[in-house]
């Protein structure tokens, strides 16, 4: 196997073949390459069976680029690997063997909206004010319990006390009561349960321990308890565990990461080999000290050699905006003038902001700019009313008992059905122990339900179950047509007439070419498995690499990737540290780990900003910089419009003045220039000008078919009405625009 694309210290790892290993080391430093050679040598070299490997990533993402990684390397062997994130290698694990511990193969996964309405659900039951405690709060604590593998029954063991706490458990034991009837699991049962069922089963555990001959691990640093556990429970045969991380890098604490289990890994595997890496690959020298400047305020850390080979590279650019509009504004304009100057196109810049709410000022830009973006999570695609309405329908066709989906699809759309009805099914359901879909095959024996209503709940029963008798024999895009067709979903939007139902619309036939993708990569395509692998999609996944596109995200979400340019935004005290983080020093050193992520996905540019103003939940107000902004070291960073050039000061005598010490310097003279900076119009632009005229007519991408009202060269904008969206003013430059003769 050619190895030559590793250094030695990459090749010795990946050359380690039996016992536990680790690999530490910082961000870029080729942690992910070495996991994804060493399965590749071990295939090519060793001669071991892909069926006997398992490799644990992250997100879905990263594990479908591992997956074409290592085919390219070993070619389609690979398939009969295991690869995926915890979640999707458990509801494998559940799928075959579930039966033993009582669930059927056609148990339903609820995400965090499912989970809120079954909450909903048994706070109604059970009395519970959601004004008192929000379903968020009781959501979260079940959620953390969990993480510490602390079923109802332990819990109360330990939390028994005081009205809240019993309060709290009635609660939880209430909703896995309720998640058990129907046939359900949230993320966290599913790691959960299958400990049950290696608890529970030891020939199962055996069976997969004889299986797994080789386990690995990315991001190690943020695996929780019950992660752990599994990967303890499946080393437990071969020790043959190789896992890879960055304790500096460990930012899931929230969700019940330990850093523990990265420190301690030589502790709890005898005669583990550790190797560390030292080189950097990915990112400038600047960035790399940058990085450093803000890690090393973390006490308590192993400090790390990190060095590269790359240049020193663009200083680091800083901007203060006026408010988020500003800021917005900046990166905008920072894109535009990087893809003149420098050759990027857009799919080379990511946005990395602290909370999904954050994006909405730059969405806003980005489209009256006209500009290609695309938000990675948040309130994307799949969180849209319509997909999840969609979903609900396929979730009740694979399982009937699903009262959840039941519930929030049986009057969508509209069935003139009322809450009285919809309750007089849940009292006949509830008094004959069957799920509400099954009552409603009963429909005729329930008091008070009759004529209109009636018709519709047969109707409905019969839709239904028609989809479900033909879910073995059917293509799973014909069975969505015809449940678009007999639910008369989009008719209903059509009924509407509104751009908002419109785009409804649109999204329906969006989530049919997700179906379609599914169908043609699956070797055996079934709704069951398209509904497990949708219902895991995480932040990471509706990145397409092939679009062009400005990418924005959360840092969570950035995590493992790289990008040529960065904006890290909203550097700013109570936003970013979080608010929550600013009186608990742990949770502020977990925030600056975050923020070392962050920077560290840079590979050639990284530009930071603050808004001296924020408009927070509607009110405006007057913002403090960062912490992480004053440990920067103000020596790699360069200042604009307005602000002074960081570099005047760095001369040798001033190296520690502190960014925020020289805002207000005493002589004028000591700046380089403290005018605004304008971007230079290129040489070429107005070739683009010369392109259109006042009178073309054009199509765009998104817009469709307009025409050319007016340009303003120096702003590189160009005005234009558009047959189906108005009047839009877009940068000439970049909009996908072209002319129609
Ligand atoms: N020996 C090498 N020669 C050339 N490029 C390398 C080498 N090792 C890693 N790289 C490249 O460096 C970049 C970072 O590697 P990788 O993503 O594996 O790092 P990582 O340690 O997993 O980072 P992170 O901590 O952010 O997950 C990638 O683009 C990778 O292809
Ligand atoms: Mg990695």
């Amino acid at each position: 196997m050619d190895l030559n694309g590793l250094n030695t210290v990459q090749k010795e790892a990946v050359c380690a073949v039996d016992g536990p290993i680790l690999v530490v080391a910082g961000a870029g430093s080729g942690k992910t390459r070495v996991l994804t050679y060493r399965i590749a040598n071990l295939i090519e070299t060793h001669d071991i069976f892909p069926s006997n490997i398992l490799a644990i990533t992250f997100t879905n993402k990263a594990a479908s680029e591992m997956k074409s990684r290592i085919e390219s390397l070993v070619g389609p062997v690979s398939n009969q690997m295991w690869i995926g994130t915890f979640h999707s290698i458990c509801v494998r694990i559940l799928r075959r063997d579930g039966e033993k511990i009582g669930y059927g193969s056609d148990f339903v996964i609820y995400d965090t909206t499912d989970q809120k309405s079954a909450l909903k659900s048994c706070y109604k039951e059970l009395n519970i004010d959601e004004k008192m405690t929000p379903l968020k709060t009781y959501q979260f604590k079940i959620s953390g319990a969990k993480n510490d593998m602390l079923t109802p029954e332990a819990y109360e063991g330990l939390y028994g006390g005081d009205f809240r706490e019993r309060e709290f458990i009635k609660l939880y034991k209430r909703y896995q009561a309720k998640l058990k009837q129907n046939q359900a699991m949230d993320f966290d049962d599913l790691l959960l349960k299958t400990l049950e069922l290696f608890q529970k089963h030891p020939d199962v555990l055996q069976m997969y321990q004889n299986k797994f001959k080789f386990i690995h691990v990315d991001e190690y640093q943020d695996t929780n308890r019950a992660q752990y556990e599994l990967v303890k429970y499946l080393s437990g045969r071969y020790h043959n565990l190789f896992v890879v991380g960055d304790g500096d890098q460990s930012i899931y604490r929230w969700r019940g990461a330990d850093i523990r289990n990265i420190q301690e890994f030589e502790k709890d595997y005898v005669g583990a080999k550790v190797y560390k890496l030292e080189q950097n690959y990915r990112s400038s020298q600047n960035i790399l000290s940058l990085a450093n400047s803000v890690i090393k305020n973390n006490p308590n850390r192993r400090d790390k050699m990190l060095w590269t080979d790359a240049a020193e590279g663009d200083k680091i650019q800083y901007y203060k905006a006026y408010d988020e509009k500003d800021e917005a504004r900046n990166v905008i304009e920072q894109i535009k003038k990087q893809i003149r100057d420098s050759g990027y196109s857009l799919s080379d810049f990511a946005i990395l902001y602290r909370t999904n709410a954050q994006s909405r000022a730059f969405e806003d830009m980005f489209m009256l700019e006209g500009i290609q973006y695309k938000v990675l999570g948040g309130a994307k695609f799949y969180d849209r009313k319509e997909i999840k309405d969609l979903m609900a329908y396929l979730k009740l066709i694979v399982n009937h008992q699903d009262d959840v989906s039941f519930l929030r699809v049986i009057n969508e759309p509209k069935r003139s059905l009322g809450d009285r009805t919809i309750e007089k099914i849940q009292i006949y359901a509830s008094a004959n122990q069957m799920s509400l879909f099954d009552a409603c095959g009963h429909a005729v024996e329930i008091e008070g339900i009759s004529g209109k209503a009636l018709q519709n709940i047969q109707a409905f029963y019969k839709m239904i179950s028609g989809l479900r008798m033909r879910l073995e024999s059917e293509f799973v895009t014909t069975l969505y047509d015809d449940l678009i067709e007999q639910s008369g979903i989009v008719r209903a939007y059509e009924l509407e007439k509104t751009i908002e139902a419109d785009g409804r619309i649109d999204n329906i036939y969006e989530f049919r070419v997700v179906v379609e993708e599914f169908e043609k990569r699956s070797e055996n395509p079934n709704l069951r498995d398209f509904l497990a692998e949708t219902s895991l999609v995480s932040d990471q996944d509706s990145l397409n690499d092939s679009d062009d596109a400005v990418l924005l995200m959360t840092i969570h979400a950035s995590k493992g990737l790289e990008f040529p340019v960065v904006f890290l935004v909203g550097l700013e005290d109570q936003l970013f540290p979080s608010f929550r983080s600013m009186d608990d020093e742990e949770a502020l050193e977990e925030e600056r780990r975050l923020c070392y992520v962050g920077i560290t996905r840079a590979e050639k540019c990284l530009h930071v900003s603050h808004a001296k103003n924020r408009n927070h939940f509607g009110r405006y107000e007057a913002r403090i910089p960062s912490v992480f902004l004053k440990e920067m070291d103000a020596q790699l960073m360069e200042g604009k419009d307005g602000m002074p050039e960081i570099k005047t000061y760095g001369d040798k005598k001033t190296k520690t003045i502190s960014f925020f010490d020289i805002q207000t310097p005493k002589k004028k003279s000591n700046l380089r220039s403290a005018a605004p900076q304008r971007v230079k119009a290129p040489e070429n632009t107005a070739e683009h000008f010369s392109g259109y005229k006042a009178g073309d007519k054009v199509t765009h991408k998104t817009f469709g078919s307009g025409m050319v009202v007016s340009m303003d060269q120096a702003k590189d904008m160009i005005t234009i009405v558009f047959d189906a969206h108005g009047i839009k003013k877009l940068s000439a430059s970049m909009a996908p625009l072209k002319t129609v003769d």
